[in-house]
This record gives C-alpha cells, structure tokens and sequence, in this order.
C-alpha cells in the first residue's frame, strides 16, 4: 500500500541528507523514483544536504502538477514507484493535494520533507496540507540543539545578526554555524551590500525570549565584566560561570 509521509523537523536536521538516502536505497532496490525540490540553498533544481552530498532534482514551480509529471513519465514508459519531495513547506496546498492523489491513485510512494513552521513559529502552508493529509508524520531522530544544549524546536530568522519578527515568510538561507569560524549571529558575508539574513535553531524558551547565541555570547561577556564584588559574590555561589547567567536567559 503506498504511503504519503511526512518527514520533518528543525532546520539542519538531516531532512535532505535523509531525503538522499531513501532515494538510494530505493533505487538500490530497483524501485523508478523522481527527485523533487523547491528554492534549495544549492540553487535550482538541486538537492543539497551539508554532509557534503548533492544530486539533481526536477525544480518545482508554482505551475507543476505533480499529477500530469508522473503520469507523463509513466506515458512515456518511464518506471515510476516514488517521489522524494525536498523542501516541501514551499509546496503549495493544492499540490500537497496532487502528491495525496497520486498516492491514493496511482500506488506511488510520496516522500516529503521540510520544516513545518517559519521564522515566527507559523506553519507554511504546504506543511500544514501535509500534516492534514500525510499518513504519517515522522519527526527525524537527529536533533538540531539550541544554543543551551536543550532540543531545537524553532527556527529563528537573524538579520544582520538580530533575531526579527517581521518580513516576508520565504527567505532562502542557511543557519550560521556557531562553532566553526564566525560566532554566530555575524553576517555570513559581512562585506555583502544589503542586510545579511540568517537562521538559527532555538529551543523554544529562548525563542521566545528572543536570546540568540549571539545575544548569549554578549550576556556571557556582560558577566566577565562585572565589578569584582558582585563578581566574587557570583563566584562564591559556585553556580556562577561566564555561561550560567546566558544560560538562565
Ligand atoms: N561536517 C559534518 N559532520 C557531520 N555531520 C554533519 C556535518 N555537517 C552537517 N552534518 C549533519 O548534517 C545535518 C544537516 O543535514 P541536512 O540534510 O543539510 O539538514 P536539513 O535538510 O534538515 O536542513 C546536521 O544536523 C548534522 O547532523
Ligand atoms: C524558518 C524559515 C526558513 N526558510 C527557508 C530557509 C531555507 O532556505 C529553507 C529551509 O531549509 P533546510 O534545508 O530545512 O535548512 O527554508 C524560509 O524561507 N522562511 C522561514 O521562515
């Protein structure tokens, strides 16, 4: 029985690396499959994951219909038993729809993956056709942490570093990566004209306590700081390091 599933998670969770491998090992069984993406960060008709790996993808726009795609390559005598669908928050309803109908129809495997909510913890539209329709939603195994250690659950937009909470909902980007290079919430390219826009994985108190790392990191430097008797007081409670208090926000 074919299945529509819904795959998804935080940012920089491992959905396209996921998404890489299922097509494999399909294929390894000799299963016929077609690769769909939307705006990767890799460019067009990709699909990238930052394990390093990237193949091509049919590129989909607000025209496709996945229905006439697969029935078209099916016409043709082209093997199709599935359909890996990257980036699936940027599908629309109405082609969320088309995926469900090919399952129910037409016995293909639908595959999706994507984030379910934006950078102000709205679901996109196509996540929540999806979450209304899918067989299954599977949340992934690996998690994205926050800053704090705690799991990521929210994928907070920076702007020139700052956390915001206006703009348009698509913004193609990638998370800032804390521990390698930059400290994050720097511009990815500060020499870059116009603002640079990022995201970052939160867990949900610091979301909406609007801390990023990079808002953390300044509270641990304020704490370096301190005038020496509040320092020492600090110290003297044993709890205190240059994290705790960032840590607490
Ligand atoms: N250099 C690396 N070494 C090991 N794992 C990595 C490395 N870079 C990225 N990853 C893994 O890849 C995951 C991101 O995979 P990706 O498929 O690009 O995520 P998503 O599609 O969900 O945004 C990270 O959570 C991490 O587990
Ligand atoms: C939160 C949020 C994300 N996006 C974009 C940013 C990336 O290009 C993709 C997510 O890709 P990933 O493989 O899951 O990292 O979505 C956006 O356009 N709007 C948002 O609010």
């Amino acid at each position: 029985m074919a299945e529509l599933v819904f795959f998804s998670g935080t940012m920089d969770c491992g959905k396209s690396t996921l998404a890489l491998q299922m097509d494999y090992n399909h294929r390894a069984r000799g299963r016929g499959g077609v690769r769909f993406s939307c705006n990767d960060r890799a460019g067009g008709s990709r699909i990238s994951s930052r394990l390093g790996l990237e193949t091509d993808a049919v590129e989909v726009l607000d025209t496709t219909d996945f229905w006439d795609e697969v029935v078209l390559r099916r016409t043709r005598g082209v093997r199709v038993d599935y359909l890996i669908c990257d980036e699936a928050q940027f599908y629309s309803p109405a082609q969320v729809e088309q995926l469900a109908r090919i399952v129910d129809e037409i016995e293909v495997d639908v595959f999706a993956f994507g984030i379910t909510a934006d950078f102000r913890t709205r679901l996109f539209p196509g996540s929540q056709r999806l979450i209304e329709l899918a067989d299954r939603v599977q949340v992934l195994q690996v998690e994205a942490l926050c800053w704090c250690g705690r799991r990521a659950t929210h994928n907070a937009r920076t702007v020139d570093g700052v956390m915001v909470m206006e703009g348009a909902q698509v913004v193609v980007g990638d998370v800032e990566m804390a521990a390698e290079g930059a400290p994050a919430g720097t511009p990815a390219d500060a020499s870059a004209a116009g603002p640079a826009v990022g995201y970052e994985t939160l867990c949900r108190r610091h979301f909406m306590r609007r801390v990023t790392a990079h808002g953390a990191n300044i509270m641990a430097r304020q704490d370096q700081l301190l005038p020496f008797e509040v320092d020492a007081c600090l110290w003297r409670g044993a709890s205190s390091s240059a994290g705790s208090t960032a840590a607490n926000a």
